[in-house]
């Protein structure tokens, strides 16, 4: 039986984490946790903890560390016995290590994409609120315009989406994701990926996971490097 493994994709908006964590979680079978899913889902519920996270969300802010790790640590605890992957979360460097407390990540992927890449993806990006299912005008446009593909439902654009909310979202991200990044480097975990093109950076990742997935833990301990 392969063994268990834990990852998490780390980037900044738009840089393709959602895309590549569908293509992952379809090739190795890794359950898949979206932090900006749950948040958006707690919002459409309108909990006390809904409207709360609303506030931020809205404002393109991070929501504060203690309700991230309150809405994400109950669901990896969970998945005790599961293989999964963490889109989103941790994006700080106290939600690393709260995570941290619960348990050890086997690897980080990071994406570094240009700003004007990131830029020109997300303002034509639209979401199927209720599934999360993500499109793009140009890269993977719906069958129809403006419909989900599988509900025919319409299609809608963040707020936090949009040309004005983007740029303080890219340089808060910046600052708040570099510790972390940091943190992983120091532990030997992380592996970083450049480029413009999703479909040109996911044959590396794959290669990698097919060779990190199938290594015993002695394996991937003798190759951690500092
Ligand atoms: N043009 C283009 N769009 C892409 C590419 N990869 C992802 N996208 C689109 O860019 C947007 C952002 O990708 P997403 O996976 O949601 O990024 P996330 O914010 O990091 O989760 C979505 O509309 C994707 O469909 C790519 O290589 N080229
Ligand atoms: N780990 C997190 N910590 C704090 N806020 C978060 C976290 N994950 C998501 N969010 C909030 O949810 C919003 C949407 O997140 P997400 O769907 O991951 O999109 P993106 O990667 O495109 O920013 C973020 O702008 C932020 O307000």
């Amino acid at each position: 039986m392969a063994k268990l493994f834990r990852a998490a994709i780390m980037g900044p908006p738009g840089s393709g984490k959602g895309t590549i964590s569908k293509r992952i979680a379809q090739s190795f079978g890794l359950q898949y946790l979206s932090s900006g899913h749950y948040l958006r889902e707690s919002i459409a519920a309108n909990t006390e903890a809904g409207v709360l996270v609303r506030t931020y969300v809205e404002r393109s802010m991070l929501v504060p560390d203690h309700v991230m790790t309150r809405l994400m640590l109950p669901r990896l605890e969970h998945l005790i016995g599961h293989s999964w992957l963490l889109d989103g979360f941790p994006r700080t460097l106290s939600q690393a290590h709260a995570l941290n407390s619960l348990c050890q990540l086997d690897l980080v992927i990071s994406l570094n994409i240009p700003y004007e890449t990131l830029r020109e993806r997300l303002s034509d990006r639209w979401i199927h609120p209720a599934s999360g299912r993500v499109y793009n005008m140009g890269f993977n446009p719906p069958r129809v315009q403006g419909k989900d593909d599988i509900t025919g439902e319409p299609l809608i654009q963040h707020d936090d989406d949009k040309p004005e909310a983007l740029m303080a979202r890219l340089r808060h991200y910046k600052d708040v994701a570099k510790p972390v990044i940091n943190l992983y480097k120091s532990q030997g975990i992380l592996h970083s990926f450049s480029g413009t093109d999703t479909d040109r950076i996911w044959p590396y990742i794959n290669s990698l996971l097919s060779t990190k997935m199938h290594m015993q833990p002695s394996d991937s301990f003798q190759t951690q490097t500092p």
